[in-house]
């Protein structure tokens, strides 16, 4: 059987490195380009890529997927900075592509896509949800993707099930005490030298609360999500959101 031919974009970045790697060790795989910010996209068509996996900068993950739609190439996304006109801009690169399949995972590490599927489930049966992300400082945008896809499926839970609005007597606080409002759902972020990626989802009902907490501790931890988003996007055209549609959750 042939090998996936897959590039890889952001190969030098903190995630792309690992995913380079974890393309070059898959054996049904054939890593066929390694793009920095600075190299002509061009290479994509040039090597032939049937699937890009897209590691780079909210910046540039716009102008990438162009280009891939446009050209047939499946893509795998983890980069983050997606909201609803970023989203139907890519619905019409799609549109005029349609066999062309592209994942954005807001997450690639099964954990991480487990701690959303158990809020959504828990978020019905407890008056408040908080969310709390932690990453490394370096890291440019905040709330993270997963905190604010995370607080999307609470709030869609929560509507779902007809649920009260949180209680919350503040009346006077210092800007940002309380967070960001996501869709309704406090959000707080933390950025700490010696963190990667965590995220604990705080639950409250009467006299119990319940904390699910996931921690990445290293970027392999993403690895095993990006293969499967690979060998799952080819088969898989048009737009999937989330590494869990690709998974047997139940
Ligand atoms: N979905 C997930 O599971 C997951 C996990 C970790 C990180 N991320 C996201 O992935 C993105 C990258 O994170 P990081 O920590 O590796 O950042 P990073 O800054 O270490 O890496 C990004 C790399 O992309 C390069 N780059 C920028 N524009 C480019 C372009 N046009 N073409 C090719 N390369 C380009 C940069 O030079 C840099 O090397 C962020 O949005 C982050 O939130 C997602
Ligand atoms: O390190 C990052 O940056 C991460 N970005 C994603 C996010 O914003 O949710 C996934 C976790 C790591």
């Amino acid at each position: 059987m042939s090998k996936l031919r897959v590039a890889v974009l952001g190969a030098k970045g903190r995630i792309g490195s690992e995913a380079v790697k974890a393309v070059r060790a898959a054996e049904d795989m054939e890593l066929v380009a390694a793009l920095g910010r600075h190299d002509s996209l061009d290479v994509l068509a040039s090597s032939r890529a049937q699937v890009a996996v897209e590691l780079t900068t909210p910046d540039s993950v716009m102008t990438n997927l162009e280009y891939c739609v446009g050209h047939g190439i499946h893509a795998v996304v983890g980069t983050t900075g997606w909201n609803d006109e970023r989203l139907a801009s890519l619905g019409g690169w799609l549109e005029d592509s349609p066999e062309t399949g592209v994942l954005i995972a807001p997450n690639f590490s099964l954990g991480a896509v487990l701690t959303m599927k158990f809020a959504q489930m828990a978020a019905p049966y407890f008056e408040s949800a908080e969310v709390v992300e932690l990453h490394h400082p370096d890291k440019v945008d905040a709330p993270s993707g997963t905190a604010q896809r995370t607080a999307q499926l609470i709030a869609e839970a929560r509507r779902a099930a007809d649920s009260a609005p949180m209680p919350d007597a503040t009346a006077k606080a210092l800007e940002g005490a309380r967070g960001a409002d996501v869709d309704g759902v406090p959000v707080h972020a933390v950025r700490l030298r010696g963190l990667l990626a965590h995220q604990e989802v705080l639950l409250g009902g009467e006299g119990e609360t319940l904390t699910v907490r996931h921690d990445s501790l290293h970027h392999i931890s993403f690895m095993p999500g990006i293969l499967l988003g690979v060998r799952r996007v080819v088969r898989t055209p048009g737009l999937t959101f989330g590494l869990e549609h690709f998974l047997d959750l139940g």
